[in-house]
């Protein structure tokens, strides 16, 4: 038994009482300061009996605590006590019960709304009075004062002790598998169709398909597939440890072809929505695409000549890039071994903070001079040939990430010796290297430097000014 530092006397004037979220008996009459006091103590009573439950049923937090009443709306706790034990009284036990709206599936395995459903929530007798009557005594008062028969009430995870406390007292054993943690008892939705507004195919419930499954019409069901409920491997799945017992019933079929028909369900929503096109896609399925639309709409010879153009044009796209790659890849072979590491230098040397970029991803021909390619490649392949200075490297000028996202290129100089127009820049050439044949000059930018975009001390200016953010 369950007692206190304190007197339960007055807050427990018969043996059992309710309390509400005001953590008040509801037997209590009194001032504010005796009801300030009354609260501070029955939620001592709540959280030690809360406690004892959890510990009773092996969880590891309680589910009854003052806090989670305080909170709720529609939640009552019944306690039992023997106020004339001890000097100060004890209390016995503790019933919570309350209101849900659950989903549930009825003894055909369709599935019912139930709104304001009644429920056990947490039930608890102290072990040195179990098995005596009193978890009868104040189930019958909870029964009485809520105004619900058993057969009515679903059960939340009951323990063995309480199946078989509603077997015996109530007659209670069949149930109805659901797919949560709930039991119901065969009776509880008689006329219950009439009486909670319960309805198959509402808009928020699962739907039942003809072979009884049902299917979640989530967003998860747009990407993954439908979900089935109902189903004995399901239910065993998320049932649990507790209700072995009570798998027993609707072995729901799943046929292959029926499977097929429900996944096919076309997304709506943002799963729906149309996503941005990939140009590389394009180039790919535009073919096969324009194809099929001349092949089914019987397309004239213009049709047919422009669908022809349109593919040499692709070919010609798809070579250019395989001979851009080729090239590529010769001239990573032809860049020179580094030379023995000599004395670094020491003026003007960075010692960078930051360790050196782990992955890198070479310059494509045209675009470095072989000296560039060779330092920077040896940056991450090898040891540097020599300590190279913020200016040779531009570590601060680096644009990593779109640079490389368009292609890819470490470091980005410009060579723009007089200041151009708004939005113009000559890039790609450091000071000096002057183009020598039209060949070389293979790039083009435009940006959005501004007149204040600063120049190095070696005509460099900082890519960061250049940077379109929207990139
Ligand atoms: C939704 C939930 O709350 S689930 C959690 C339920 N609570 C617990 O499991 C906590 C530990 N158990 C208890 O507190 C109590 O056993 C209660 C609340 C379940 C029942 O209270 P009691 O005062 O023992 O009930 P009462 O004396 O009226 O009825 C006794 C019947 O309950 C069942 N019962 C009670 N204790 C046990 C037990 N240790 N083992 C098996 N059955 C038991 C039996 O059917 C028993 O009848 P029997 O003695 O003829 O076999």
């Amino acid at each position: 038994m369950v007692d206190f530092r304190f007197d339960i006397k007055p807050l427990f004037p018969q043996p059992i009482i309710k309390v509400t979220s005001n953590l008040l008996p509801h037997t209590f009459r009194g001032d504010r300061r005796q009801c300030l006091d009354a609260t501070s103590k029955m939620s001592e009573i709540i959280d030690r009996l809360g406690q004892l439950s959890a510990t009773s049923q092996g969880l590891n937090k309680p589910v009854t605590t003052a806090q989670r009443l305080r909170m709720s709306e529609n939640q009552t706790i019944y306690l039992l006590a023997d106020p004339e034990a001890g000097n100060n009284g004890c209390v016995i036990g503790l019933l919570k019960v309350g209101t849900k709206d659950l989903y549930l599936f009825d003894e055909k395995g369709q599935t019912r709304k139930m709104e304001q459903s009644p429920s056990i929530l947490d039930f608890y007798v102290h072990e040195t009075r179990q098995r005596a009557g009193l978890g009868k005594r104040l189930f019958e008062t909870m029964l009485s004062e809520e105004q619900w028969t058993p057969p009515k009430c679903s059960v939340d995870r009951p323990s063995e002790k309480l199946l078989a406390f509603l077997g015996k007292h109530y007659g209670l054993v069949r149930t109805i598998p659901q797919a949560n943690n709930f039991v119901l008892y065969e009776g509880f939705f008689n006329d219950a169709a009439s009486q909670n507004g319960s309805r198959n195919g509402h808009a928020d419930s699962p739907q039942r398909t003809k072979n009884g499954l049902h299917i979640t019409n989530s967003p998860n069901t747009q990407l993954f597939g439908a979900t089935y409920l109902g189903d004995e491997a399901d239910h065993q799945k998320r049932f649990g440890r507790r209700n072995s017992n009570l798998q027993q019933q609707h072995q729901h079929l799943q046929q292959p072809s029926l499977l097929q028909q429900i996944t096919q369900i076309s997304p709506n929503g943002r799963y729906g929505a149309p996503r941005p096109t990939c140009s590389m896609a394009e180039i790919i399925h535009s073919g096969s695409g324009s194809s099929s639309k001349s092949g089914g709409g019987g397309s004239s010879e213009s049709n047919r000549g422009s669908d022809i153009a349109q593919l040499t044009a692709q070919f010609q796209n798809l070579q250019a890039i395989g001979d851009a790659i080729e090239h590529y890849h010769l001239e990573l072979e032809r860049v020179p071994e580094p030379e023995p590491e000599p004395e670094p230098v020491t003026e003007e040397v960075i010692t960078p903070a930051s360790p050196p970029p782990k992955s890198y991803t070479p310059t494509p021909p045209m675009v470095r001079s072989p000296e560039v390619v060779e330092s920077i490649i040896g940056e991450n392949r090898k040891p540097p040939a020599f300590q190279l200075s913020k200016q040779h490297t531009g570590m601060k000028n680096r644009s990593s990430g779109v640079g490389m996202a368009v292609m890819p290129s470490d470091k980005m100089e410009f060579n723009q010796p007089e200041r151009e127009d708004f939005g113009v820049v000559k890039i790609n050439r450091p000071l000096g290297n002057e183009i020598t044949s039209p060949v070389q000059d293979n790039t083009d930018a435009m940006s959005t430097v501004s007149s204040t975009a600063g120049l190095t001390d070696q005509g460099f200016n900082d890519l960061k000014f250049y940077h379109n953010k929207l990139w």
